[in-house]
């Protein structure tokens, strides 16, 4: 894991060969929506593998069929709350899940808008209460202009002060961690790879496209209207 300059607290695992083997499946366009949540499960996994580096262990003593000796847990591990953001995090959370089995799960739906405001709705919100020993995993794949996360992370709050909240996702773009850092400077990121930019409309280059659409299809537009009013 590498702390990037930029910011404080925000990591990329550009240093691991297996996971940007992954990441570059992802990426391409030929992979279908199986390989790519495959692919997405199998990040969470070891992301979240890569992350109990940093968490709190304690020595144990436990006894072999041969002898005492000391061992130790990851007494953090047992503490955790992923907070899984509709749609794309779903794949995500159940590679995260593996490693943090213990963990609560919050739901929370958002969909953003379009540029140039990417407003965002929220209309699910099921989240645990937050205790001061837990860590709350906020798990969604792309960090684009950051609207999603911060308007997450303002809800998440209500629920209780933790003792650290991480955001782990695939890709993010500087604009969008920088809108976050700005807002809640002590969350830390983690992300597969940081990218070089958004297109004008929000979507992260060289990125991965829609995560949501790829892991489960273009959703289908259907209009409210009566059929005699609907204007194309
Ligand atoms: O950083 P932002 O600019 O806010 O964009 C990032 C958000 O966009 C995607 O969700 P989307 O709204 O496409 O929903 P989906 O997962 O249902 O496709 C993605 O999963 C993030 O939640
Ligand atoms: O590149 C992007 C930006 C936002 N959401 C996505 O799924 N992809
Ligand atoms: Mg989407």
């Amino acid at each position: 894991m590498i702390e990037d300059k930029r910011w404080e607290k925000v990591y990329s695992f550009e240093d691991s060969p297996f996971i940007m083997e992954i990441l570059t499946q992802l990426r391409d366009k030929n992979t279908d929506s199986i390989a790519f949540r495959k692919g997405l499960v199998k990040l969470g996994r070891y992301m979240a593998y890569e992350i109990t580096k940093t968490m709190e262990t304690e020595t144990v003593k436990i006894e072999t069929p041969l002898e005492e000796t000391e061992g130790i847990i990851v007494k953090d591990r047992r503490n955790v709350v992923i907070v899984t953001v509709l749609r794309a995090a779903i794949p995500l959370m159940e590679g995260l899940i593996k490693v943090f089995e213990h963990a609560r799960v919050g739901i929370v739906s958002a969909v953003r808008g379009k540029a140039p405001k990417f407003e965002i709705e929220m209309d699910y919100v099921k989240v645990p209460q937050i205790k001061p020993e837990d860590t709350v995993i906020v798990a969604d794949p792309m960090i684009a202009t950051g609207s999603t996360l911060t308007k997450v992370l303002e809800e998440v709050k209500k629920y209780g002060e933790p003792k650290r909240t991480i955001i782990v996702g695939v890709l993010a773009a500087p604009e969008g961690i920088t809108k976050i850092k700005s807002k809640f400077p002590d969350v830390e990121i983690f992300v597969a790879k940081i990218d070089r930019e958004l297109d004008d409309k929000g979507y992260i280059l060289p990125g991965l496209g829609d995560a949501g659409d790829r892991a489960f299809g273009e959703p289908l537009k259907l209009t409210t209207l009566p059929q005699v009013h609907y204007i194309e």
